[in-house]
């Protein structure tokens, strides 16, 4: 065992260690790694994902960036370039986007549930949340500028919406720091601490710590520990986070890996459940398969199928369309092809980076504001309000609602991506919990928190010319939006990346501006190379067999609803979008998914009944790509002009 200094990744000397003691402070600052192993699987604790960083990768973790940070004097927010303030993030937000309902022709909300699940298994969004349940950083209706931890927002006196409340600040706290938890001196930059795994493994399902692991699993049949209610298989729903639950009618709460990021808001406690149980539909198939293998086997290889699965949904399925296919393949991201994709290289660190979860806030645009409820042959019956439900998982053992509401995710559109937000995440994201709160001006703020230098250092990174002027914006965003920017903002280098990526125009292809298409790309393409467990590379003793590798392939969201939703019988085929003409509704008995017979292990099988066992034929390799390095700047011809 080694111990590695969180923070900086490195191990951690005994004088330092010592320190740490005596500070009461080396939980959040160490991490404890067994020594990698060439023929190991993914370990649930997140380390050694990549050997020569062995402790990146695990909890808890500092995220990446792409630039250095940028603060103000003792890490406090970054001022304009004249030393003032920058702007109110509520009129920025009232200025730059609109709220209102448009729905999106596209994509349904599944997408969306998809994509808010995958950021909280990739990032602890709880340890932002502080300012919604304890602290209160607005004396009355003013500022409170005494606490440091405090960045409240103020409000206009012509604010369209609140100037009829009165209210004037917004309550928000800073995100907890490693200076906080007393890992880091204040004389370094403030860094963000995170306690889930970076990577794109399922997390909020298997936990990120190996105690978590064994308070959740049965060590039986590679089986989590779950309760069957009605008929309905869920993992025990005794944990304590759902604090708005309305007891006593709403009482479960559920136990995943991470019971935080688990019961957050519906459609991330919904991806949740999917996931769940597809882990223990998959560890029972694979035990009448292979009833030789033993608890261990069963668990290791029901997970592994369940995060390739999950990795090819989120990158082919979901990712492509959002990016555009075209754009995905030249940047990387995606590869079309039958073979592996041996794209692994040490040099790339296990991690998130601070841009990626600042910046893909753009997507909280897509969020509709509605969870409409339907029944299994599609009749509407009604709709609940999104952020009155978050942290209230009791509501899906209640009158018949997570079978409901899982209806809704594929028969209901997701919201449009068109600088239009919905008005609840504007104006009441808390629901209870505050008085007023902004969504979107939240995200801006969390750009300053975080310290991510401004848009400009962003456009010369993703092969953008730098603006001199206002006016040189006007490559990337619409000229009513650089209006409003030159009104607020003193100057073009005060202009933020969040402000950016709400007003830039769309990519060809792709839904997202060219930044956030360059810092998706940027940490999608670090997340397949910095892990040496993702689903696509081939060169590891635990690796999928090419075959395998194939039957991942076949699978899709629809197949993981249609196999774990409640009562789903029939789904459009590819639930991402919207169903009709082209992608209509159709029984669950003619979606595609994987053949679990290519797990079959001939070592259970006595020789003479071998030949009984029927074994699909061998996939065979098309093509082996490999990765060169990849230009950046490209991306930035493909925008519409
Ligand atoms: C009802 C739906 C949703 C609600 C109520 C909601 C609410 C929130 C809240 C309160 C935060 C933390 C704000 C802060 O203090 O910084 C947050 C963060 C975030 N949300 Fe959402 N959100 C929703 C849907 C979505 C969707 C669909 C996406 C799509 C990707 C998304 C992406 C993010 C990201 C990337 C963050 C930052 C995470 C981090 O830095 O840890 N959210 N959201």
């Amino acid at each position: 065992q080694v111990v590695y200094d969180a923070y900086f990744g490195k191990p951690i000397s005994d004088a330092r260690k010592g320190f740490l003691e005596k500070q009461n402070a080396t939980g959040p600052c160490t991490i404890v790694v067994e020594p990698c192993k060439q023929d190991e699987g993914r370990r649930v604790d997140g380390t050694c994902a990549n050997p020569k960083y062995p402790s990146r990768g695990g909890s808890p973790t500092p995220l990446l960036r792409m630039l250095p940070a940028r603060f103000g004097v003792g890490n406090n927010l970054r001022p304009s370039t004249d030393g003032s303030e920058l702007p109110s993030a509520r009129l920025l937000r009232t200025k730059l986007l609109s709220a209102g309902y448009p729905d999106d022709h596209d994509f349904s909300s599944l997408a969306a549930n998809i994509l808010v699940f995958s950021i909280g298994d990739s990032v602890d969004v709880t340890v932002l949340l502080r300012y919604a349940i304890v602290s209160d950083c607005c004396v009355g209706n003013a500022p409170n500028l005494a606490n440091p931890s405090c960045i409240p927002i103020p409000v206009p006196q012509d604010d369209p919406y609140l100037r009829k409340t009165g209210v004037r600040c917004m309550n928000l706290t800073r995100v907890t720091t490693y200076q906080e938890t007393g890992c880091l001196p204040n004389t370094l930059p403030a860094e963000r601490y995170s306690i889930q795994t970076p990577l794109a493994d399922l997390s909020i399902v298997y936990g990120f710590t190996k105690d978590r692991e064994a308070q959740i699993r049965t060590y039986e049949g590679g089986l989590l520990k779950s309760e069957q209610k009605d008929g309905v298989e869920r993992p025990p729903g005794t944990a304590a986070f759902c604090l708005l639950n309305r007891r006593p009618v709403e009482n479960s709460c559920y136990e995943y890996g991470d019971s935080y990021d688990g019961n957050l808001v519906t459609g991330m406690s919904l991806a949740s459940m999917w996931y769940y149980r597809e882990h223990n539909r998959l560890a029972r198939k694979l035990a009448a398969i292979n009833p030789c293998w033993s608890d261990q086997q069963l668990f290791e290889t029901a997970r592994q199928i369940n995060i390739a699965q999950y990795q090819y949904v989120i990158y082919y399925e979901l990712i492509g369309p959002i990016l555009g296919y075209k754009n995905a393949l030249d940047a990387g991201i995606l590869y079309n092809t039958n073979g592996y994709v041996n794209d692994f290289d040490e040099r790339y660190k296990p991690g998130v980076y601070h841009e990626y979860v600042v910046g893909t806030r753009w997507f909280h645009t897509f969020q509709n504001g509605r969870s409409d409820l339907y029944s299994k042959k599609g009749e509407y019956l009604g709709s609940r309000t999104a952020v009155d439900d978050a942290f209230r998982s009791g509501i899906l053992e209640v009158n018949n609602t997570e079978a409901d509401l899982t209806q809704g995710t594929f028969r209901q559109p997701a919201a449009k991506f068109d600088y239009t937000i919905d008005p609840d995440l504007t104006e009441r994201v808390f629901s209870v919990l505050q008085t007023a709160a902004d969504l979107s001006a939240i995200d801006i703020m969390r750009g300053r928190d975080q310290g991510l230098p401004p848009y400009n250092e962003y456009r010369k990174l993703c092969g953008l010319p730098v603006a001199h002027s206002f006016e040189d914006l006007h490559d990337t965003i619409f000229p009513d939006k650089v209006e409003q920017m030159r009104r607020i903002y003193e100057e073009v280098d005060d202009v933020e990346l969040m402000t950016a990526i709400y007003s830039e125009k769309l990519i060809e292809g792709g839904y997202v501006g060219p930044t956030l298409f360059c810092i998706m790309a940027r940490n999608l393409v670090q997340w397949r190379k910095s892990d040496r467990h993702f689903f696509e590379h081939g060169d590891l003793p635990s690796s999928l067999t090419l075959s395998q590798l194939n039957e991942v392939r076949k699978t899709s969201i629809a197949r993981l609803i249609c196999d774990n939703g409640d009562q789903v019988e029939e789904i459009q085929p590819q639930a991402f979008f919207n169903p009709g003409k082209g992608n209509e509704i159709v029984s669950c008995k003619e979606i595609p998914g994987m053949d679990l017979r290519y797990w079959t292990d001939q070592k259970c099988f006595p020789e003479k009944e071998k030949e009984n066992v029927k074994l699909p034929q061998e996939h065979s390799e098309k093509r082996q790509v490999n990765i060169d390095g990849i230009d950046w700047s490209s991306y930035y011809y493909t925008y519409k002009k």
